[in-house]
């Protein structure tokens, strides 16, 4: 079987680690060149001691990292980090992103959420928008794919096919987001300490989120627009998962039927995303470690209101899932190619 040699940036990091992970498994991968930051010069192993069966070269930093002879490279590295690499990189290489930096279309937007001047402006304009269900034809022809944020994934699969179809007023969405603490990466951070988060369910970046701008450039091309949405998360205290709870007004005319016949047919076919059969409660311990999404459609007891929940892995139909569902797509491959793994429960 032909074999696609990977590389990947940010390799000693969680997003890296599940990329690693799932490619492992993948019939047509072959493991390649594995950059990191501090932990250069460590071995896989050393990193990460449940990939330590895992055949790989020792950590090595992404400037000094040979790419000869990739396909593609995954990135998993911090915003701003991922841009000033990634341009540096070969340019007969595909790159799939995993950070922010090549999500947001407009350099004045990811200037005024990311705090600095976007510094490869002509790689966001080639840029694709990796959300799979909605992008498919672009990603397969992309040599830079930008994989969407965690929370957005969730809302817009949640989200999209109610408003493109017109059924929830676009101007009233308001969304409750919850995250697994993984969803802040593994680099040491006070607030993510088990002191300190362990038990407690905390809301962070009120009305302030940068996925809050990358949410509203999604529903806003759906709904034909320029839409702001109300976006809260909060951090939970387990390992990964995310749950978005999305309160939505119907438009006039339209029941929950019409919401639930709508996502139906717009995921009857789909690999990853899936409607619950009706009143089943999406949960993250029912996708944990998989790439698949579920969503739900539930009455409100508020009259002309819906709730719409949708539950996913941060860092597999989040991030690193997505990622390896999109270079399937970049390479001409089964979408679901290392992808058929059932979630792990309990
Ligand atoms: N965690 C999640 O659920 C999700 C994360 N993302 C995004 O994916 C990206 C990676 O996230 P995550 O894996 O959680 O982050 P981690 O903090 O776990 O890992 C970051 C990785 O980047 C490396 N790194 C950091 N700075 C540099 C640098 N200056 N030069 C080279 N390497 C560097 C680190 O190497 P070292 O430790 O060796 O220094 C590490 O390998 C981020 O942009 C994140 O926002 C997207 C969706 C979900
Ligand atoms: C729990 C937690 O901290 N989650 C992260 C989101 C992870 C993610 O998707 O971040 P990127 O947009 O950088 O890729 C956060 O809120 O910043």
């Amino acid at each position: 079987m032909t074999k696609l040699r990977i590389g990947v940036i940010g390799a000693s990091g969680y997003t890296g680690a599940d990329l690693i992970r799932l490619a492992a498994a993948h019939p047509n991968i072959e493991i390649g060149p594995l950059a990191a930051g501090a932990h250069a010069g460590q071995t896989l192993a050393e990193v990460f001691p449940h990939l330590g069966r895992v055949e790989a070269p020792t950590l090595t930093r992404a400037e000094e990292t040979d790419w000869r002879g990739c396909d593609a490279v995954f990135s998993g590295l911090p915003h701003g980090a991922a841009q000033d690499i990634i341009k540096s990189l070969p340019e007969d290489l595909r790159v799939i992103d995993m950070s922010a930096d090549f999500r947001l279309r407009d350099a004045s937007v990811y200037e005024q959420w990311y705090g600095r001047a976007h510094e490869a402006q002509d790689l966001l304009a080639e840029a694709v928008y990796g959300l799979t269900e909605f992008y498919g034809p672009e990603i397969a022809e992309a040599r830079l794919v930008a994989c969407p944020g965690c929370y957005p994934t969730a809302v817009l699969l949640a989200l999209l096919p109610l408003l493109s179809a017109g059924l929830i007023v676009a101007d009233d969405i308001i969304i409750d987001a919850k995250s697994g603490i993984s969803g802040a990466g593994r680099a040491l951070k006070q607030n993510t300490l088990f002191a300190e988060a362990g038990e407690g369910l905390s809301p962070y970046a009120i009305g302030a989120h940068r996925h809050g701008p990358e949410i509203d450039q999604e529903i806003s091309r759906a709904a034909g627009r320029d839409i702001v949405a109300s976006f809260t998360p909060h951090l939970v205290p387990m390992s990964r998962g995310e749950l978005v709870t999305c309160h939505v007004r119907l438009a006039e005319g339209v029941t929950v039927g019409d919401l639930r016949a709508s996502l139906d047919s717009r995921y009857h076919d789909a690999a990853f995303a899936h409607l619950l059969p009706e009143g089943r409660v999406p949960a993250t311990q029912h996708v944990r470690g998989s790439n698949h999404f579920i969503v739900n459609v539930f009455p409100d007891r508020l009259p002309g209101r819906a709730v719409v929940i949708g539950a996913l892995d941060n860092l597999v139909k989040g991030s690193a899932g997505q990622a390896l569902q999109n270079f399937n797509l970049m390479f001409g491959l089964p979408e679901t190619t290392g992808l058929e793994q059932q979630p792990l429960f309990p």
